[in-house]
């Protein structure tokens, strides 16, 4: 029964821009906020945009087994904590994960059951115009990001789906039908 979904590809390519919008579609959906020891950028609020934690802590919980999920991604850590997980899924609610590909394919082993979405974008150059248009990341930050991105997207055939982030309306619509698709069905089971 597929309660989880997870959204994966490299930064940039438009994965929280599209959780955005299907959750205004889908209202029941609830997104898993992540940890990390990256530094809030502005504007970022600690509990709804990420549980923002210092190395020791985040080790600390990695040891715990706080994690159902967690990577190091260029320089910093982020992962996925169970304790969010499991209150939205005992609530009854279905969620939603936005994790880099190295957690994607941890989840892969652990929630088989997960639906997983692959978003890539529509050139190499279009991902880099995107995460310099942003404005969030110095250009040696970018750089570092564009590298891991190479690896990731020769990733993107392993998933349950691959969108193409092109247009970000159609984009949309093609989230929004696979996610109403699974929860349909999961009603239906
Ligand atoms: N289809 C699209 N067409 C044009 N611009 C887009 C599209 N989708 C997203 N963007 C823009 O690309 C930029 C990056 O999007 P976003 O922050 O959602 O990426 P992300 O994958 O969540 O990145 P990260 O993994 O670093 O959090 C934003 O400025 C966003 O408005
Ligand atoms: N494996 C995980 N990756 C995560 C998680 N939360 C976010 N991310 C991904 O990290 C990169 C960088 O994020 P940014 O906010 O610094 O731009 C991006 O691909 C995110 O999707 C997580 O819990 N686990």
């Amino acid at each position: 029964m597929a309660r989880v979904f997870v959204i994966t590809g490299p930064s940039g390519v438009g994965k929280g821009t599209l959780i955005r919008r299907l959750r205004a579609a889908v209202p029941e959906l609830r997104l898993s906020v992540s940890a990390t020891t990256r530094a809030p950028r502005a504007g970022e609020q600690d509990g709804r945009d990420y549980w923002f934690l210092d190395e020791e802590t985040f080790h600390r919980k990695v040891e715990d087994g706080e994690f159902v999920e967690h990577a190091e991604y260029a320089g910093r850590r982020y992962g996925t904590l169970r304790s969010e997980l499991e209150r939205h899924l005992a609530a009854g609610a279905p969620v939603v994960l936005e994790i880099e590909v190295q957690g994607a394919q941890q989840i892969r082993g652990t929630m088989p059951e997960a639906v997983q979405v692959f978003v890539a974008p529509p050139s190499f150059d279009v991902l880099r115009e995107r995460l310099a248009g942003r404005g969030t990341d110095d250009p040696e930050v970018i750089e570092r990001r564009l590298d891991v991105a190479r690896g990731e997207l020769r990733q993107q055939e392993q998933f349950d789906h691959l969108l193409v982030n092109d247009d970000l309306d159609a984009t949309t619509e093609r989230l929004v039908g696979i996610v109403r698709e699974q929860l349909a069905t999961a009603t239906a089971g």
